[in-house]
């Protein structure tokens, strides 16, 4: 067995991975404040929960976009299991079969979905993640990771005009009948919502133009179904490609090494 864990700005994601399959995913926010201790617990009863003891997991895997948090639950992981996770960062990459540019600055869960995405299709692909950000990351079919975009994610874009305004409500991420709003809220789901559903379009038509139109598409992250009209724009929406990316990174590590 193997843990898998990928914290990302909203959410810590704990996977345990079986051999061949994804037995169980887990989220908790993902809180600055929180102990190791309090990570602990948590982690101990789902495990209790699911029947697996601490001894059969073999492998630990962290991945983390929130820098406070790495050393928490670096720790945790090593103290809960006895070994350490292997931290997915730029002193492993040198040992992943893909080229990486500016490897201190690009985000560890955007390697994960570059190599999840490299590994499934090994031809040029986008990786469009729907999370806190909204995240493209193009990767070549030879293992080149060529370029990122990086946009507001649909619900930090509806915070975003709740918290800077004094008249606009936080509203539900729900595609509107019209772009017409006749009412606040659709006119900001009218905004956001069908908005985005052109900004994705567009930067994937931008993307695949630049590379001569040979590009496939593919969605993850926690909001990826949340505009059903878009799922004719991806060949594939894989919610669990962040956490497969992280895993084949400890798969890689682990065999390199040995
Ligand atoms: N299964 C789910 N059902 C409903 N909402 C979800 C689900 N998974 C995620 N979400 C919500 O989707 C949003 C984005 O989640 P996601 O895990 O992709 O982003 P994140 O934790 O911020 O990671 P990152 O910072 O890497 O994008 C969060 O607001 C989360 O609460
Ligand atoms: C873009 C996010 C926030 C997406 O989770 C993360 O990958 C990150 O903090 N990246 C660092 C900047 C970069 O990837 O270039
Ligand atoms: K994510």
């Amino acid at each position: 067995m193997q843990i898998i864990v990928d914290i990302g700005n909203t959410d810590a994601v704990f996977g345990l991975y079986n051999q061949t399959h994804w037995q169980h995913i887990w989220r908790t926010p993902a809180r600055h404040d929180e102990s190791a201790e309090s990570y602990e617990a948590r982690l101990r009863l789902w495990l209790l929960e699911a029947n697996v003891p601490l001894s059969s997991v073999q492998l630990t895997v962290l991945s983390s976009v929130v820098p406070t948090l790495t050393p928490t639950m670096r720790s945790m992981l090593g103290e809960l299991f006895g070994f350490e996770p292997i931290v997915v960062g730029p002193g492993i990459y040198p040992l992943l079969p893909l080229e990486i540019l500016r490897p201190h600055e690009i985000g560890a869960d955007l390697v994960a979905n570059a190599l999840a995405a490299y590994t499934r299709y090994q031809r040029n692909c986008v990786v469009v993640d729907f999370g806190t950000a909204l995240t493209f990351t193009t990767v070549s079919g030879e293992g080149k990771i060529i370029g990122v975009a990086i946009a507001p994610g649909l619900k930090t874009a509806i915070r975003s005009l709740f918290a800077n305004t004094a008249q606009l409500p936080e509203v539900p991420i729900e595609v509107p009948e019209s772009a017409l709003g006749t009412s606040t809220t659709h006119a900001i789901q009218a905004g956001v919502v069908l908005g985005y559903e052109g900004l994705v379009r567009s930067l994937l038509d931008r993307i695949r133009a630049e590379l001569d139109g040979d590009c496939l598409a593919v969605a993850t992250g926690g909001l990826s179904g949340r505009i059903p009209s878009l799922r004719d724009a991806f060949t594939d929406i894989v919610p669990s490609l962040t956490l497969d990316g992280v895993r084949l990174i400890g798969e890689t590590v682990t065999e390199s090494t040995k």
